[in-house]
């Protein structure tokens, strides 16, 4: 009987739709299994396809290039080396409308046996109905004799799968994830493995996946929990980590060996890590040479160039700041001090040329109308133009600087400030992007972390932070000239967004009624602007995109 099962969990970053990129990840893995003389290799959810595939699986070609490459990958395995549970999207019986989300076994030069996820997840950002067919429930499988629960991802949220292969005979489980960060999202997915632990008595080992996909980010984290809830094993967040472990039997049951203990960051930390990671993989996957940032002298700009600085490095990051007549010295000074402590480039672009032809060019239509919004969205508009000018010129993509409490009320010019690849403060809301300023600027944890590109110490001047918001598109303009407080709009939006409650259950928060209706009104109404933004790291459990679907025409409120 065997009496010790070592499985090396590795933590990777697949790319999707990169199969022979992500193969030669799970060869080197395999390399790193057979030194270090474990029983068998735990790659990350979905991983030869990379999560989350979406239609891609619906392509049959594509599922036809991941058979070759499973198959190649099975060949490697030779007798008595190290086994693979490889995760793909795979075939279900013939006559299948769609593929299923699936684990191979991989040993001895063949694919031995194929496990599928019961239970696909379907709401938030998950979609896996549309695009895959659960399997039925799953058994245990063999390895080395020792009979392996492999529920997938979603199938250890309920317990009727861990309970259904505990009774099959399960003696341990190991679960591959593709479960994205979320602020608080790992104290979950510990309680939820907890209770699965705590019904089946039987040890379980937690693998996610690692780094960032379109809007989502997967923050690794992964970890081992012991039939006594103790924690044997906690991997890296945010980075790739690889770890053998080791489960021995005992004389009541299988216990895993202590291991790797790493103390996940708190929450400030976890936030930035998460925008980090989520603009690093968005650009070096998407093969662009860096970003271009409009750097106003303001608070949003100014911790985007910081996130992507950290992200790419300080030569991979050129900001532009472009004056117009209402940009005051301080924005000027404070641009250009941001820059210097971020060590990246700055260029200046005067947009008074811009507004003054728009003016002369517009002036036989408008006749003698007052300047108003018209002519400030002119002004959002001449530096859209030009950032994605500079883009096409140099191939860098435009980061846009919008926060998710402007994006909420629509606090942002159409093909203006909105214009641009890819957000990192999408959906952090303006009281957290003052946090997040702090808590950088009071310096990165440690003494440098190889990760993280920018400068150790503060990347601002104290007055950015400190200064009250202004777009700067007439003269003396501050955001509370139209908008409440932040600590107010937060505090309802968080209520409307976050918590879906409704005017009198947030009444009872201390808000005038008049305001929720008004804040709630402006969320409704640019929806529209919403569905025409770009893509952006998810923070929050509400984030704007596939995981907030509201209509655009929408005309519930009429009925109060
Ligand atoms: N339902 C709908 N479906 C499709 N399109 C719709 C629409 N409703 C309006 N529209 C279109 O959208 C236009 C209005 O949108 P848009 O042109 O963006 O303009 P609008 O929303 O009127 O103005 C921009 C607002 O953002 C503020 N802003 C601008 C720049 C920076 C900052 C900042 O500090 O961050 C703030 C600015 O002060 C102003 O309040 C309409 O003229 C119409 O063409
Ligand atoms: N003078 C400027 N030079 C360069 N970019 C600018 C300038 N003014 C605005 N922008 C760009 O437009 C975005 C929206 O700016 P605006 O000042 O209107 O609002 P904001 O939300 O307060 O942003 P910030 O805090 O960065 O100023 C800025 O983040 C910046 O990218
Ligand atoms: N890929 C999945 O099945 C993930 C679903 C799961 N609830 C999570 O977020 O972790």
């Amino acid at each position: 009987m065997t009496d010790r099962l070592t499985v090396a969990l590795a933590q990777l970053n697949p790319t999707v739709g990169d199969i022979r990129g992500n193969v030669d990840l799970a060869r080197d893995a395999l390399r790193r299994t057979r030194e270090a003389g474990a029983d068998v290799l735990l790659l990350p959810e979905l991983f030869l396809s990379g999560y989350q595939p979406e239609d891609l699986v619906l392509k049959p070609f594509f599922l036809d290039k991941l058979e070759e490459a499973a198959q190649t990958l099975a060949a490697e395995t030779e007798a008595g080396g190290p086994a693979i549970l490889l995760p793909t999207p795979w075939r279900g019986p013939e006559g299948s409308a769609r593929p299923r989300n699936s684990v191979l076994f991989l040993r001895n030069g063949a694919i031995e046996t194929v496990r599928a996820k019961f239970d696909l997840p379907n709401y938030g950002v998950f979609d896996e109905k549309r695009v895959f067919e659960p399997g039925p429930m799953p058994g245990p499988i063999n390895i080395n004799g020792v009979r392996v629960g492999v529920p997938i991802c979603e199938d250890i949220w309920t317990p009727d799968v861990v309970e259904c292969l505990q009774e099959a005979g399960a003696e341990l489980f190991l679960v591959p994830n593709g479960s994205p960060y979320e602020d608080g999202k790992d104290d979950e997915r510990l309680q939820i493995a907890l209770a699965r632990v705590v019904e089946s008595g039987l040890p379980l080992a937690y693998l996610n996946q690692v780094g960032g996909q379109d809007e989502l980010v997967y923050d690794g984290c992964s970890f081992v929990l012991n039939p006594n809830r103790s924690l044997a094993v906690q991997m890296r967040s945010f980075e790739d980590d690889f770890q053998v472990v080791t489960f021995e039997r005992h004389d009541n049951g299988w216990v895993c060996l202590p291991g790797e203990m790493v103390e996940p960051p708190d929450r400030m930390e976890s936030i930035y890590r998460a925008m980090v990671l989520g603009l690093r993989d968005y650009v070096h996957k998407n093969g662009f040479p860096g970003v271009v940032i409009g750097m106003s002298g303001g608070i949003d700009s100014a911790l985007s160039a910081a996130v992507a600085t950290d992200a790419l490095g300080p030569d991979a990051v050129h900001c532009v700041m472009m004056p117009s007549p209402y940009t005051s010295q301080d924005s000027l000074d404070d641009a250009a001090e941001a820059c210097r402590l971020l060590g990246v480039h700055l260029d200046a672009v005067n947009i008074g040329p811009a507004m003054a032809a728009f003016g002369e060019m517009l002036s036989p239509i408008f006749g003698d109308s007052p300047p108003g919004v018209t002519e400030e969205n002119i002004q959002a508009r001449a530096r859209g133009v030009t950032l994605m000018a500079i883009s096409n010129k140099k191939g860098y993509m435009v980061l846009t600087t919008g926060n998710k409490s402007e994006m909420s009320v629509g606090y942002a010019t159409l093909y203006g400030d909105m214009c641009g690849g890819f957000s990192v403060l999408k959906d952090i809301y303006k009281l957290d992007v003052f946090a997040l300023c702090r808590w950088r600027n009071g310096g990165l944890p440690g003494t440098g972390d190889p990760l993280l590109k920018g400068p150790v110490g503060a990347v601002m001047p104290e007055r950015i932070i400190t200064k009250p918001p202004s777009a700067e598109l007439k003269p003396d303009q501050k955001d509370q000239d139209t908008l409440p407080p932040y600590e107010v709009l937060d505090d309802i939006l968080h209520c409307l967004i976050e918590k879906e409650m409704s005017v009198d259950q947030i009444v009872a928060h201390g808000h005038a009624p008049e305001l929720i209706q008004r804040v709630w009104r402006m969320l409704d109404t640019a929806e529209y602007k919403r569905r025409q933004a770009p893509p952006g790291v998810k923070i929050t459990a509400r984030a704007f995109g596939r995981e907030r679907r509201y209509p655009i025409t929408n005309s519930f409120r009429k009925i109060l």
